[in-house]
């Protein structure tokens, strides 16, 4: 490799210093974008698919692993969802596993705010960022679906309207707890807690009722670094006022463009400067040895993807009825969607209330363009993404960020566990050499990989409701 300039020196042409890239690597998790007919696909529950991953990454400087969640198999008319990763295990004792045998790569999970409860998840996070020596992130994802609630309680669910409240307010108590413990809490001479070192929470909210001590100590990062995916209004306001990174669908140029400006405008109204909260668009990147190449090796990856019967159930999804008597490879269905069973798919993530502007946008594109419904799915279902060579892609990537149309991407593989081998390869020297993307880490936790401050405890207002008991009320050291 040539001698690449040093990260923090490097400029772009505009003579603005240059962004830094910042990268992920998404483990196949949820939605099935791997394709398990390739017989270089391997299994996706062994733990050695998610070291090699996790290693390969590290190997590349990478800032995180990222894995998704879903906490109940898709069903589509009464059967497993055939798009949905079958067989999965659950993120935290992955992760935990994964800190053992790696070093510096942070790791992000996905953990839902509806079905699970603040007091557990403050000290499963702040567990795995001292386990890992401050490599910690949650994802934190508001899905509230009543089909996926009933794996959890006795039908309880959560009204669509409040996912953002009850996660605002899960949030902020984590916060609290994790808050609750100084740096120093414990006096390293005599192992006992200094006095006031550990505070009482006591928190009497809308959602929850917490009040007692938290039992796990700060984490090297303070708080583990707090992901957000979740595209709405509300969604983007949650993530001005909380996050740190933006796991989005957004990573077409333009629309790239717009989704970070809208984001990062919304933080100045909670008091945060545009670099506090970094976002990160899924994507793929398929190589060549040349353009062509590359494209005609994309286009074989998503028909092996969606084949025909995939395509039928993703419109059926839409239309609410069954399909199964049109042919994939002829033109979109002539009926209109049935408005009573659009529950036709149980357990998904993303809701389309209201089928009809989206079934009318879909027979334009399909007219204008002489699409099949096989061709429609491949268009629609379809991460956007990188194709081209590997200087191609570089210089894409780089536009990308330098461009503000993103602050980098979580690469989604199409093969499970090398799949991203080729970007590590090929691409990161690339970025590396122009000075975009680091050479070695600098830093230790992912909060420094990202570029992002520390919080100091006590310096995140209490949630609503709170009734903190502020001061020292005892310690462990006799008195
Ligand atoms: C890029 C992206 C990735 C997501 N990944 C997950 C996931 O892994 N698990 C999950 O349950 N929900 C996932 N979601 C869904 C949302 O978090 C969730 O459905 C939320 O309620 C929708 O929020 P919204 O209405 O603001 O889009 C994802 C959403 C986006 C945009």
């Amino acid at each position: 490799m040539t001698n690449p300039t040093p990260a923090s020196t490097a400029r772009s042409r505009d003579g603005r210093p240059r962004k830094q890239i910042h990268l992920g690597a998404h483990f196949p998790g949820v939605n099935n974008t791997t394709v398990w007919s390739d017989p270089a696909s391997r299994s996706q529950i062994d733990f050695s698919s998610f070291e090699y991953l996790a290693r390969r990454a590290e190997e590349a400087k990478l800032d995180f692993f990222f894995l998704a969640e879903g906490l109940r198999l898709r069903e589509h008319k009464g059967q497993i969802h055939d798009l949905d990763v079958v067989g999965r295990p659950d993120t935290l004792p992955v992760l935990a596993a994964l800190a053992a045998v790696t070093d510096r790569l942070g790791l992000a999970g996905t953990v839902n705010t509806t079905f699970n409860e603040p007091y557990e998840l403050a000290r499963q996070f702040a567990s795995l960022d001292i386990l890992s020596g401050g490599r910690a992130a949650w994802n934190l994802v508001t899905s509230p679906d009543a089909f996926t609630g009933a794996n959890f309680r006795r039908g309880g669910f959560l009204p669509y309207e409040e996912r953002y409240e009850r996660a605002g307010e899960l949030v902020a108590l984590a916060r609290q707890l994790w808050d609750s413990w100084d740096d120093d809490a414990v006096d390293t001479e005599d192992g006992l807690v200094r006095p006031g070192g550990v505070r009482p929470v006591a928190h009497h909210g809308k959602h929850f009722e917490v009040s007692g001590r938290f039992e796990t100590p700060r984490g090297p990062q303070g708080h583990p670094v707090l992901f957000q995916a979740g595209d709405s209004a509300d969604g983007r306001d949650f993530a001005a006022a909380t996050a740190d990174v933006v796991f989005s669908a957004h990573s077409a140029f333009e629309d790239g463009q717009a989704f970070y400006a809208d984001v990062k405008s919304r933080l100045a109204a909670h008091g945060r400067d545009r670099d506090s909260l970094k976002i990160l668009p899924a994507t793929v990147v398929v190589l060549g040895d040349t353009a062509e190449e590359a494209a005609e090796r994309a286009r074989e990856i998503r028909l092996q993807q969606v084949p025909g019967r995939t395509a039928i159930a993703f419109l059926e999804q839409v239309w609410g009825r069954d399909l199964t008597a049109y042919d994939p490879e002829g033109p979109l269905p002539d009926v209109e969607p049935d408005l009573e069973h659009l529950s036709i798919t149980r357990g998904r993530v993303r809701h389309i209330s209201d089928p009809g502007p989206v079934v009318r946008g879909w027979r334009e594109k399909a007219a204008a363009n002489g699409w099949s419904i096989r061709d429609l799915v491949i268009e629609v279902s379809g991460r956007g993404g990188f194709v081209g060579t590997a200087q191609q892609v570089a210089d894409d990537i780089d536009r990308h960020v330098q461009e503000d149309a993103s602050d980098g991407f979580i690469l989604v593989p199409h093969l499970t566990p090398a799949g991203l081998d080729d970007v590590f390869d090929q691409v990161v020297p690339l970025l590396q050499e122009r000075g975009s993307f680091r050479t070695e880490y600098t830093g230790t936790t992912l909060r420094e990989h990202l570029g992002l401050e520390r919080p100091e405890a006590g310096t995140v207002p209490a949630p609503a409701g709170d009734t903190v008991a502020a001061g020292a009320i005892s310690s462990a050291r006799p008195s």
